[in-house]
């Protein structure tokens, strides 16, 4: 089902958080609202769902407008960062619950609503745990369950509200595939709210970078990645170098620093200042002669081929520079 919000515009008080935003989104995709805290994602998608009203603009849903309509009555599924989950219910009745507050005409009666209960659990790959409560499951379960509870109405659109913000890295990274899977099993239409750069880059079909209350720009991850329209969504994507920013402005990403233990024809010489071993990674940083601090990441194998130390010299060169006209004002 798509999502079409157009003109969208939203005061709080003096405060426009969103001023002119038109989206689309194509029945099947997975789409990442991204930005900085504050930037109006969280308010778009509560637009969506029927949970915040527009100043103006129009929503429409596989193109109905719903501009008007209730959250109830646009067949959305909706999950929150605090999985809000009933403490006093137990697993399977949160998950029935969405059911069973339908409307009577549309209400299943007791033993389909516990059987789609159960069936959503075996999906979430959680049936085993029907019985327990919320308080005995992580984090990581506990936000299964609300996913579960948020398919259990059948939405053709499911709408995640920073859905692992509050998980820690390893379970966040295995949710975030699950999701995907899910989404395209059940061929829906998702919106997700996140300020986490990696997290929408690896799952999202199409990133939506939001800033103040505008879009900057929409488009695959690699798009956005490899051609940032503004300099906010280079910033933003990714740690930056600033090569320069006085008139025209040049960034590199540290992946795309050249380090190179001899000088060479359009090297620049530099003190390597610190080395930080990631994993797998080394990350550099080097201070030219200019005192420009930039940093240089490659892999921890190549870093030691170098055979260069903190304090030395070292001559690096930019690989690849991305360049925006300088800014007016
Ligand atoms: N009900 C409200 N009343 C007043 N101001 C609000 C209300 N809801 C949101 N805002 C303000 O609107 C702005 C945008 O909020 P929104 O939640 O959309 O941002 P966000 O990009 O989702 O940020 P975050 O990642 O922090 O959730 C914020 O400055 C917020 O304080």
């Amino acid at each position: 089902m798509s999502i079409q919000a157009e003109h969208i515009r939203k005061q709080f008080g003096t405060f426009s958080a969103l001023n002119d935003v038109s989206l689309t989104v194509q029945g099947g995709q997975l789409v990442a609202l991204l930005g900085p805290s504050g930037s109006g994602k969280t308010t778009l998608l509560r637009v969506i769902a029927g949970l915040e009203i527009p100043d103006s603009g129009r929503v429409s849903l596989a193109g109905r407008d719903v501009t008007d309509a209730g959250p109830g009555e646009r067949g959305i599924g909706f999950v929150f960062q605090h999985y809000a989950l009933f403490r006093h219910m137990t697993v399977a009745q949160n998950v029935a619950f969405g059911l069973s507050v339908k409307s009577r005409a549309k209400r299943p009666d007791k033993a389909t609503i516990q059987a789609r209960a159960m069936e959503l659990l075996t999906l979430v790959q959680l049936d085993w745990a029907a019985d327990r409560y919320p308080t005995q499951l992580s984090g990581g379960q506990r936000q299964r369950v609300a996913l579960a509870r948020a398919l259990a109405v059948e939405p053709q659109v499911l709408l995640l509200d920073e859905p692992f913000g509050a998980l820690d890295a390893a379970v966040r990274q295995e949710l975030r595939d699950w999701l995907r899977g899910l989404h395209h099993e059940l061929q829906l239409t998702s919106v997700f709210v996140t300020h986490d750069q990696q997290e929408a880059l690896e799952i999202a079909d199409q990133v939506v970078v939001f800033n103040k209350g505008q879009i900057e720009q929409i488009g695959t991850p690699d798009d956005v990645y490899d051609h940032p329209a503004t300099p906010f969504v280079y910033r933003f994507l990714g740690k930056t170098n600033v090569l320069q920013e006085e008139g025209e402005l040049e960034y590199a990403r540290p992946h795309d620093i050249e380090l190179s233990r001899a000088a060479q024809t359009d090297f620049r010489a530099a003190q390597i200042k610190h080395v930080h071993l990631v994993g797998a990674e080394a990350r550099i940083e080097v201070q030219d002669q200019g005192g420009r601090v930039l940093s240089a990441e490659m892999p921890k194998a190549l870093f030691r081929e170098l055979e260069v130390n903190t304090g030395e010299q070292v001559y690096y060169r930019p690989r690849r520079v991305t360049r925006y006209p300088a800014p007016q004002n």
